[in-house]
């Protein structure tokens, strides 16, 4: 049975305006979800959010989903698409294999927790940490193939920001392969200074200073 995937958004006044209800039928199994779970507001967009095209470098080189300095990590790269989306490309290596030439489906969802954290972080430059992560896995993901994932916000209840996000397999208008929706939680400083490393926690600070960096977090925006 082909894989029917319908989204509904109505505007619900001024209480909120994002209301989606996904019927999924895959191989005669259906299922009713309404995401986001609650009313939501539209997303804020940061002033200072980088613009619609920009690249957008590691947020901390040692970041296992897109820094530079972590070997075998996923090594993803992203960019800001038009409204609240940022499109992040993930190829999967040797090193994310689960069974023999497949891409192992935890770290496929680690993928898209980076780049949900990704839309949530840059386009409200507001700290946030993922509260709930749900994945679905639609088809099998070689090794060597490229998912194209389009994350977008998809509103904001309070601290809590729901975000979600399609990868498409080998081309950004490729087969959806995986999909993933989240709850992200805006917390404060503090819970990195208390539960972070600090030695870690300084370098990102000092790499953050350097001048050629135009992506600086604004730590009091
Ligand atoms: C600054 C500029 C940035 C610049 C550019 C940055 C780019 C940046 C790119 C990042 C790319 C990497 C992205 C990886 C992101 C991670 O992987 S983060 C690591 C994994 N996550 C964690 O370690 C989080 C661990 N959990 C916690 O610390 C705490 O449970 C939390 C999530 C902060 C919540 O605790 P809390 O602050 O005490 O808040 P709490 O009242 O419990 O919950 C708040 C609300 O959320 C709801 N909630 C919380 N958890 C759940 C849940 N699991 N299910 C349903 N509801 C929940 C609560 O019910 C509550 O709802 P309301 O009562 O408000 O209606």
């Amino acid at each position: 049975m082909p894989h029917v995937l319908l989204i509904a958004r109505r505007a619900v006044g001024h209480l909120g305006y994002v209301s989606a209800v996904r019927v999924v039928s895959v191989d005669g199994v259906h299922s009713v979800q309404q995401w986001p779970p609650v009313e939501t507001q539209p997303p804020q967009v940061h002033p200072k959010a980088p613009e619609q095209g920009a690249e957008l470098t590691s947020h901390y080189s040692e970041c296992f989903g897109c820094g530079e300095d972590q070997p075998g990590g996923l090594h993803m790269s992203s960019t800001i698409g038009a409204g609240h989306v940022v499109h992040s490309s993930f190829t999967v290596s040797a090193e994310h294999q689960g069974a023999p030439g497949l891409a192992h489906g935890g770290l496929l969802s680690c993928a898209f927790d980076e780049a949900l954290g990704t839309v949530v972080g840059q386009l409200l430059r507001k700290p946030a940490v993922t509260g709930k992560l749900e994945t679905d896995f639609r088809r099998p993901v070689p090794v060597g193939s490229t998912l194209h994932i389009t994350a977008e916000l998809d509103g904001t209840a309070g601290r809590k920001v729901y975000a979600s996000a399609r990868g498409h397999l080998g081309a950004p208008d490729g087969p959806v392969a995986v999909e993933a929706r989240a709850l992200f939680v805006v917390v404060d400083l503090e819970h990195f200074t208390e539960h972070g490393d600090q030695d870690a926690l300084k370098k990102l600070r000092d790499s953050a200073r350097e001048p050629e960096r135009t992506d600086r977090w604004d730590i009091n925006p």
